[in-house]
């Protein structure tokens, strides 16, 4: 993640000393809120027990006074005694219950952030996945979510209920004693200023550690990703380094809101012992001047202890909830990005309808792909509602600033006909990836228009035209699991026959009979097991299993042997077959045969025509196909 702009509140005095606010936005209790509430039946079950277990232990201090009366008077206790047991066993059993029913709670609440976010992650614009790190995102489902649990199974739905010994316990020390409750009342009172003070600092040293632990996260998946690299280059122990770097810098955080912590815990402790022996001295002198009786004078000491105790509770509680509005505040600032389709959704009709037609054979007269005049640049997009140009079709939603422009396609223009076989060759960094990620709409042009079937894509809903359209990465991804599970990926209802015969359709067949699982052979993490042609095929299968009238397909830029480049050739002849494809060819060997070839140079057409005419008509085909011996 790149690092947020400093907060304006940076190094405005709050609180003990300069406190210079966490890197992004910061949560609010109002936004845990809905965490908690989605479980509201249970909390209000543990609520009625905190109540029955405070009253039950309000009780107590009330009974052993009147227990200390009839001993002094010589009469015998009978079932006083029996009453008192009964109230000490009721109340373990409430407490262990509600304990348990406290975690399971929490667990919820850990769920449900997590479901939450990793909805909205996977959904988000893929500009967001270009400027965010992947461990960083792991680590807010991961560890930051944890958090949250805290603030059930730590103190603060008991400490609601001790509000009702507290102020129970308030109650009876004022009708026993109203100087003795003044002076507690005053050792209280500043023990609670302290620690409101304290606890607002642990909200921001706990949103820093996490983002600290983010870095670790974000440190490991660089060194986990590139291993083989890293050990080839020698390089384990400076990225071994490194992320004991970033693991330091979470352990400095961590000890920074320990030490806050620390701070916080002794409070009420302390608040307490100064209290017993304020009330002892001064309580001792009013016995003797016969002001209260040596009852009244337990009784209002143990009321103290009920009073002091959820009091400490209530300061624990104030900890973890601000631990947990750290964390928060890291999970909100994802929540709150707009998804990909937010901006779809504010649009007023969304012509998918007529998306299904590119499927049938008498389907649209236009072409299957039209580039209009298309420009883009790659943006380095930072969330600013303040911003001037913020265009969005639904202002309530913000656009995203563009901090940095990298101009990358300048008027493009083509057209890809239906069921015909197109290819875009040129060189690299010419911007033809590019153009396969503004079909399927992982960006926008800046200008102009593209066209699906004559259809305007911002029009058409995403899934909708997406169902449409294969699409085989550069790089193409072969997900961990099985070479079932892959297949499925998109079609989950497909057959084993089914997958049988798309994978002999492109030449992977032989794959099938290495491993006697079959189509559950593992393929390994990111299909480490099978090479780099196989990997492609594997994803050009997967495309196929859809059946989808549009094939986008970017041809692998590593090296071929003779054997896999002819595989991939056959596998691209079965493709083409009975669907548009629009390859990005590296080897110009592949597509020689195309209908049209387009010829991309810096981000602008040089040329369109078939191989034949490109070698006449534009030198920079020529020299392409030169270099690969093609002429
Ligand atoms: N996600 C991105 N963010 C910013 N710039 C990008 C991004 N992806 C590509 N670019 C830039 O856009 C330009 C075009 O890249 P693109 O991948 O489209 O080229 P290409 O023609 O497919 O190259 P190659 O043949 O090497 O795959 C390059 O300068 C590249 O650095």
């Amino acid at each position: 993640m790149s690092s947020p702009e400093p907060r304006q509140t940076s190094g405005r005095r709050r609180g003990f000393g300069r406190r210079p606010a966490p890197d992004g936005p910061r949560a609010t209790f109002r936004q845990l809120l809905p965490f908690i509430l989605e479980h509201k039946p249970v909390l209000a079950w543990v609520a009625v027990l905190s109540i029955v277990a405070a009253l039950a232990g309000l009780a107590q201090p009330l009974l052993i006074g009147q227990v200390i009366t009839v001993v002094e008077s010589g009469e015998t206790l009978g079932a006083l005694v029996w009453v008192l047991v009964g109230l000490v066993v009721v109340n373990g059993v409430i407490t262990g219950y509600q304990h348990y029913l406290l975690q399971r709670t929490g667990e919820g609440i850990v769920l449900s952030s997590r479901k939450r976010l990793v909805a909205r992650i996977l959904h988000l614009p893929i500009s967001e996945f270009d400027t965010r790190r992947t461990g960083d995102l792991v680590s807010r489902v991961g560890s930051d979510t944890t958090l949250l649990r805290a603030v059930l199974t730590q103190g603060l739905v008991e400490a609601i209920g001790g509000a009702v010994t507290f102020v129970g316990a308030l109650v009876a020390m004022l009708i026993i004693d109203p100087v003795l409750l003044g002076l507690t009342a005053l050792v209280v009172a500043v023990a609670i200023v302290t620690v409101t003070l304290l606890s607002g600092r642990v909200r921001d040293a706990s949103h820093r550690a996490q983002t600290k632990v983010g870095d670790v996260a974000a440190a490991v998946e660089r060194a986990i990703g590139a291993v083989r690299t890293i050990r080839a280059a020698g390089a384990t122990e400076r990225e071994a380094a490194a992320v004991d770097r970033e693991a330091e810098g979470a352990w400095k955080m961590g000890v920074k809101v320990a030490k806050i912590s620390a701070l916080i815990v002794p409070v009420a402790g302390i608040a307490m012992q100064i209290s017993f022996l304020v009330v002892l001295g001064v309580g001792g002198f009013r016995v003797a001047s016969g002001a209260i009786t040596i009852a009244n004078l337990v009784a209002f000491l143990m009321f103290l202890f009920m009073m002091i105790m959820p009091l400490g509770l209530a300061f624990g509680a104030l900890t973890s909830v601000n631990q947990a509005l750290g964390a928060l505040g890291r999970i909100q600032e994802i929540l709150d990005l707009p998804s990909e389709d937010q901006h779809d959704r504010a649009l007023a009709s969304l012509a998918s309808a007529s998306l299904a037609a590119l499927a049938t054979a008498d389907g649209p007269e236009a072409p299957a792909i039209a580039f209009d005049d298309v420009h883009f640049s790659y943006a380095r997009t930072r969330q600013d509602p303040a911003d001037p140009g913020n265009t969005s079709p639904d202002a309530s939603i913000p656009e995203p600033e563009v901090a940095e422009r990298r101009p990358v396609l300048h008027g493009v223009s083509f057209d890809v006909p239906r069921g015909r076989r197109v290819a875009l060759v040129g060189p690299s960094g010419a911007g033809k990836s590019t153009i396969l990620a503004l079909i399927e709409r992982f960006y926008d042009p800046s200008v102009g228009e593209i066209r699906l079937g004559g259809l305007d894509l911002r029009t058409l809903d995403r899934r909708a035209f997406r169902a449409q359209i294969g699409y085989v990465e550069q790089d193409a991804p072969v997900l961990a699991g099985t070479l079932r599970e892959n297949l499925l990926l998109g079609t989950p209802d497909a057959s084993d026959a089914d997958c049988i015969r798309v994978l002999e359709s492109v030449n992977l067949g032989e794959v099938l009979s290495r491993d006697p699982a079959g189509l559950g052979a593992e393929v390994g993490e990111e299909g480490v097991k099978l090479s780099g042609g196989e990997r492609q095929r594997l994803a050009i299968a997967r495309a196929l299993l859809a059946a989808p009238p549009i094939l986008l397909l970017d041809e692998s830029t590593s090296s071929l042997d003779g054997r896999n480049e002819r595989m991939m050739r056959e596998a691209i002849d079965a493709v083409a077959a009975d669907r548009t494809l629009l390859v990005i060819a590296h080897r110009l060997s592949t597509v020689v045969d195309s209908d049209l070839i387009i010829v991309l140079d810096h981000g602008r057409v040089v040329g369109q025509g078939t191989h034949a005419e490109l070698i006449e008509s534009t030198p920079l085909y020529r020299e392409l196909a030169e270099h690969q011996l093609l002429v």
